[in-house]
């Protein structure tokens, strides 16, 4: 399908990312770690829109409690290295604005830039009317970023690489998650250091994906892994709380969400998972939220 030449701007949609295993190996020459890790689209949101401009520019805004104070506004934003990307891998010398409505929390282990990322490559292949190939964008979308190929797919995928190579995997269930976010953001970068200070690691796929073949979640409330977790939790002890709140309002798994520093508590359906999330504000953790997995990647929803 290609997008109307007269659209003066496109909307495109893109998924939080959760691990439901994020298995990590012993750190790479090239400074990566090697990943078997199960990714699983949720569904909190950023929507971006693109339209024609003279130069680059990036707008952010929230959508409900997320905190954008770090979002940067200029070139450094990844929003604009995926544009950059795009028009070089096609020798074209457009611009863009691009506006961001962010719902997914930011530095919070749930690839919020990599989704907009992801969003922004469809948004401006639709827009241009480019007609990039969908390996292309797979490829575009590894330079920007280990989670941005993740996050054009969606759905829920064996990653492996550093993360770059995804594969779906079937997945019949609706998952309820309760999701804790957490106001002091976490460096990636920097967990993945502690990583290499601590040693352990190297847990495996296989028990996610025997779970998820066959949709039964007491196999996957004891499959969840995060071989980064207790290295977060050394970084920030006050993340014990989240995890043992988790526990005590009824989640069946506590889990750390890629980097963090947010948490997530995996539940039996949405009853359960409107309770837990109750049980956590009163105990005083701010924005928790509701979301299911797994969900459609970077999709458009609108064109103007
Ligand atoms: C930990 C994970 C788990 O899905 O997610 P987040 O917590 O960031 O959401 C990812 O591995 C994050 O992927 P992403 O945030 O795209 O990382 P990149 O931009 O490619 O790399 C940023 C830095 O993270 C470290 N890094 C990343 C991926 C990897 N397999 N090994 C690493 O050591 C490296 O220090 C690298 O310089
Ligand atoms: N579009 C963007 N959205 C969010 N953060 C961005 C964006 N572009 C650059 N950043 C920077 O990337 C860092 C990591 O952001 P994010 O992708 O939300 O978290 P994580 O890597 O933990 O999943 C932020 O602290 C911010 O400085």
């Amino acid at each position: 399908m290609t997008a109307p030449t007269s659209a003066r701007s496109v909307t495109v949609r893109a998924p939080a990312k959760i691990n439901l295993v994020l298995g990590v190996g012993p750190v790479r020459d090239d400074g990566y770690h090697p990943l078997d890790t199960v990714y699983q689209a949720i569904s909190l949101y950023d929507d971006i829109t693109v339209s024609t401009a003279a130069g680059w520019s990036v707008g952010v805004e929230p959508i409900g409690d997320v905190d954008v104070s770090e979002v940067p506004l200029d070139e450094t934003n990844i929003v604009v290295r995926a544009g950059v990307l795009l028009t070089e891998h096609h020798g074209i010398a457009r611009r863009a604005s691009i506006g961001i409505s962010k719902g997914i929390p930011v530095a919070g282990g749930m690839a919020g830039g990599s989704a907009d990322a992801a969003a922004t490559l469809v948004a401006l292949d639709r827009l241009w009317d480019l007609r990039t190939s969908d390996e292309d964008l797979l490829a575009i979308a590894a330079e920007l970023g280990s989670d941005v190929p993740f996050a054009l797919l969606g759905g829920t995928a064996h990653g492996t690489g550093r993360g770059e190579l995804v594969e779906s995997v079937g997945d019949a269930g609706t998952w309820w998650w309760v999701v804790v976010p957490n106001a002091t953001g976490m460096s990636t970068p920097a967990v993945y250091a502690a990583f290499d200070d601590h040693g352990g690691g190297g847990s495996d796929s296989a028990a996610v994906l025997a779970a998820l073949a066959g949709t039964d979640l007491d196999a996957l409330t004891a499959g969840v892994r995060n071989d980064l977790q207790s290295v977060a939790l050394e970084l920030r002890a006050d993340l014990r709380l989240t995890e043992s709140d988790l526990v005590g309002a009824g989640a069946r798994a506590a889990l750390l969400s890629g980097s963090g520093p947010t948490f997530l508590g995996l539940v039996e359906d949405q009853d359960s998972a409107h309770e837990v999330r109750e049980a956590l504000l009163d105990a005083g953790h701010p924005g928790v939220l509701v979301a299911t997995g797994p969900v459609a990647g970077a999709h458009v929803v609108q064109y103007a």
